[in-house]
């Protein structure tokens, strides 16, 4: 049931060979950046290299890759020539020129659930480009940088080489996000398994036997999963899938990431040490990390609104960051105007939600991000300068400048 490694890994260096060039026919991909262009092995493509002064031969041929190599030179190389692929395609995918998602789909065509599906991988997410303590950012960094290196030290231990993250936050704090640059910096695959794809506790243990080493398997919003009344995987099935006993017969590294919403309905097997190696916490957006996205979707280090925004979130947080970024975006063009925007969010949000919900319905209705920047933008500076004069009065006029709002609409 288990996929042949090796299979892979010598694709992996044909495809890193330069004969592959000599070949009359072959495919081409864009790479990971966009003007470059990589060639890949086609079906009955034959392909030469030289190992220690022997001519050797591949030819694939439908999901098979047959090796030929001359009688006389077959003692002499073959086991070194095996040795060196294995040495020089771990080497090529840390730097793989192509990440790939996968996706667990039913299967129409036999019936059987739960067979991935991949993608090219292309989310722009990594580190720098999140809002979130800089600290935890390298704390995490150096975290999955040890734990990648640690291959000898687990397998001393007789523990499965493997480490799993939790990361809890309400919605919009960039869990998703996050993920997305932990496979970017580990240059890790992706396997998302939705689990409501999934047939039984068996079919889960399948899918992790079907997933290849240096990859990450996520499992999102698990804590609405677990609280659902029937589901065809059992809580047991969810723990043995997270001890990942089978996979340790590959002996190859996994980083398993989990997303929840709030922990505080999910069972502590789940959580307890060993399952969950690392707690991470989303929160809603803070004055920090306001900053962050300021500068990465404004160009802003510094405005005479900050000081402002930062008095407000004193009080408390009560938006995404997703929320926020969306506000920056549609009002790019104008950073002051979007700071207002952002205020006038921030202190109108009395329960964290309503004003933002309002500018999402006009997106929809109007189908154009610009049309709503227009209409949303001209009505909330006038109101925003309603308000602002009778915020700055009191602050605690809150649900005033929600009946504003509402009565706008
Ligand atoms: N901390 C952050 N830094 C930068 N951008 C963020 C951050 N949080 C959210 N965003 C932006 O908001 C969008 C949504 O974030 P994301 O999907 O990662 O949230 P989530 O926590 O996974 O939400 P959900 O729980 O609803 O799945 C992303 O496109 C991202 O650009
Ligand atoms: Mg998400």
């Amino acid at each position: 049931m288990q996929r042949n490694q090796f299979y892979h890994k010598v694709l992996v260096y044909l495809n890193s060979l330069t004969s592959i060039e000599d070949s009359d026919f072959t495919n081409l991909f864009t790479g990971k950046k966009s003007n470059e262009i990589v060639l890949h092995l086609d079906q009955n493509q034959i392909i030469e290299d030289d190992f220690l002064g022997a001519k050797i031969f591949w030819i694939n041929e439908e999901e098979t890759l047959v090796l030929k190599i001359r009688k006389a030179d077959k003692r002499r190389v073959l086991r070194p020539y095996l040795q060196h692929i294995d040495t020089v395609s771990d080497e090529l995918d840390e730097k793989k020129w192509e990440l790939k998602l996968y996706v667990n789909v039913v299967d129409n065509h036999d019936g059987r659930k739960g067979r991935w599906r991949s993608v090219p991988f292309t989310h722009p997410s990594t580190f720098d480009t999140l809002a979130m303590e800089s600290d935890l950012k390298n704390k995490v960094k150096s975290d999955l940088h040890s734990f990648a290196k640690a291959k000898q030290y687990y397998h001393r231990l007789g523990r499965v080489w493997k480490r799993s993250y939790l990361l809890y936050g309400p919605s919009g704090t960039g869990k998703s996000s996050f993920v997305a640059a932990m496979a970017n910096f580990l240059s890790y695959d992706v396997y998302d398994i939705d689990l409501s794809k999934v047939s039984d506790d068996s079919d889960l243990k399948f899918l992790l036997l079907q997933s290849t080493s240096k990859s990450l398997i996520v499992i999102e919003d698990l804590d609405r999963f677990l609280s659902e009344k029937s589901t065809a995987v059992s809580l047991s099935g969810i723990l043995s899938f997270m001890d990942g006993i089978l996979t340790s017969s590959c002996g190859e590294e996994r980083v398993m990431v989990f997303t929840m919403n709030g922990k505080d309905h999910v069972d502590p097997a789940i959580l307890r040490p060993g399952r969950i190696d690392v707690h991470l916490h989303f929160p809603l957006c803070n004055f920090t990390a306001f900053k962050t996205l300021a500068n990465s979707y404004l160009g802003l280090k510094d405005h005479k609104l900050f000081p402002q925004v930062e008095e407000i979130f004193q009080n408390g947080a009560s938006l995404s960051p997703a929320e926020i970024s969306e506000l920056m975006i549609a009002n790019r063009n104008s950073p002051s105007r979007a700071l207002k925007t952002v205020i006038n969010a921030l202190q109108t949000d009395g329960d964290g939600r309503g004003a933002l919900h309002i500018g999402r319905r006009s997106v929809e209705e109007i189908g154009e991000p610009s049309g709503v920047f227009c209409t949303e933008g001209v009505n909330a500076v006038k109101e925003f300068k309603k308000l602002y004069g009778l915020l700055r009065v009191k602050s605690s006029r809150k649900s005033q400048s929600l009946d504003l709002i509402g009565r706008q609409n």
